[in-house]
């Protein structure tokens, strides 16, 4: 079936296709077959292949579609509830009396479709989810269209939808195996931090992780506190202790890690476990800074998450990116540090391999689902274009994404989400900010 007609041809100024690494296509047509890039080709051969629809996209560039690798959709209804506070005073005093009194299964039915709607009009065809009633979250993905990672959430004690973390790892399991074969949907689990998770519940949770071959999605050095109070209660950092406990390897995905000494680089790099840069949440909540750049020399990959929205307080992956990109000079001492192409590949490539899904996605690549977006870099701040990867992440917002595509299926048209209702959800976000306000 080598020459089948394509479903659908785009023909942009630029492609991006990130591997391999640094390269810019012009006046390439990129074809899509069964929701996979099916040709890549200049563009007088694209056009000759034959499609059923063919879309020029003339000044817009194409990248993969970006991948958020961590964050709390659901919580986005809480975006704003406390702001300018430290991390603990702001979890202790504000966000889990919030969680307790709010959280149910309509919470995260309306705060993740909130989620998703804000992602897709923000490039993000892939984000990783780490929040409660996780089956309501799978749900809602299955049914927008988009792609996800939902981790089981696993704390010591009760949390909204589990008495305890057995109860957490049964229904997880349960999860995992209906979601087996979903093509857009896969489960990990989710050990909360290292000072919220025990070892007892720890080892429980590598012996299934390991026999389901699941990720494990875990906020692991955030802060100074959480560094300092591990060498008082277990006498070791927590890196170094979630290495005793066997949690480290390829599936393993530590959210933060800025607190990071060369002991820590080189557990992460014999492990091959991947890093998850949250720079604007460890700014906001002065967490402290991961230094991308060494991590990245030494090898370690690193992807990017926005963390939830009421540490952000959005979930613009692009300008997350931005902000990744300008901090790494900050924290190296070296304005080369993190250059734009490979700031790209950290929103796109290293997410999809934190994630175990880069052989399905993270690049424009012949074979891979077609997870697409489209920048329109047409506008006045986008001109000249010298160089479209560097006008994007240093010049260009969110507002400029005006196609995406997941897995072929196109999910935000011309600026319009094709199949959810931004006006309702618009209504019932206020409903639940009336009512959560009300004090
Ligand atoms: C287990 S579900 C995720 C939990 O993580 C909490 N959370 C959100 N942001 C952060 C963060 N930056 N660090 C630690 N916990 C967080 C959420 O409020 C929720 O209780
Ligand atoms: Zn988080």
């Amino acid at each position: 079936m080598a020459d089948a007609p394509l479903d659908l041809l785009l023909l942009p100024t630029w492609l991006v296709p990130v591997e391999p690494a640094g390269v810019v296509l012009h006046d390439h047509g990129l074809g899509i077959r069964d929701g996979k890039i099916a040709l890549i080709a200049p563009r007088a051969d694209a056009l000759r292949r034959g499609a059923t629809q063919i879309r020029e996209l003339p000044g817009r560039l194409l990248t993969p579609g970006l991948i958020n690798a961590h964050g709390h959709a659901a919580m986005t209804l809480f975006r704003g509830l406390a702001d300018d506070l430290p991390l603990m005073t702001w979890l202790e005093k504000h966000i889990w009396p919030a969680e307790a009194k709010w959280v149910d299964e309509r919470f995260v039915q309306d705060g993740t479709e909130l989620a998703i709607a804000e992602q897709i009009k923000s490039g993000i065809s892939c984000f990783a989810d780490m929040y409660f009633f996780p089956e309501m979250a799978c749900e809602r993905v299955h049914a927008s269209g988009m792609r996800a990672q939902i981790s089981i959430p696993v704390l010591d004690f009760a949390i909204p939808g589990a008495r305890d973390a057995d109860e957490a790892l049964r229904k997880g399991v349960t999860l995992f195996d209906e979601m087996r074969h979903h093509s857009r949907l896969s489960v990990a689990f989710g050990p909360h931090a290292p000072y919220t998770v025990g070892d007892a519940n720890l080892e429980k949770l590598r012996i299934l992780a390991e026999e389901l071959d699941a990720g494990i999605h875990m906020h692991v050095h955030e802060t100074a506190f959480e560094v300092q109070q591990s060498l008082e209660q277990h006498g070791e950092r927590p890196l170094a202790r979630l290495h005793r406990l066997g949690l480290l390897g390829p599936r393993f995905q530590a959210v933060h890690m800025t607190q990071i000494d060369d002991d820590d680089i080189a557990l992460l790099v014999a492990t091959n476990s991947s890093v998850i840069h949250c720079p604007e949440s460890n700014l906001k909540l002065a967490s402290g800074f991961c230094p991308v750049e060494k991590l990245w020399q030494a090898g370690v990959n690193v992807a990017i998450g926005t963390d939830g929205a009421a540490s952000n307080n959005d979930l613009d992956l692009l300008g997350e990116t931005r902000t990744a990109a300008l901090l790494a000079k900050a924290v190296a001492g070296s304005a080369s540090a993190l250059d734009a192409h490979r700031a790209l590949r950290m929103a796109t490539l290293n997410g999809a391999r934190a994630l175990g899904l880069d052989g399905e996605i993270g690049s424009l690549e012949l074979g891979k689902a077609a997870d697409i977006v489209a920048f329109d870099l047409r506008g006045l701040a986008q001109q000249p274009v010298y160089d479209p990867v560097s006008q994007l992440i240093y010049a260009t917002s969110r507002d400029c994404v005006e196609h995406l595509w997941v897995a072929g299926k196109p999910l935000f048209e011309d600026r319009r989400l094709t199949r959810l209702d931004e006006e309702r959800i618009i209504a019932t976000t206020r409903q639940w900010g009336a009512k959560i306000g009300h004090r």
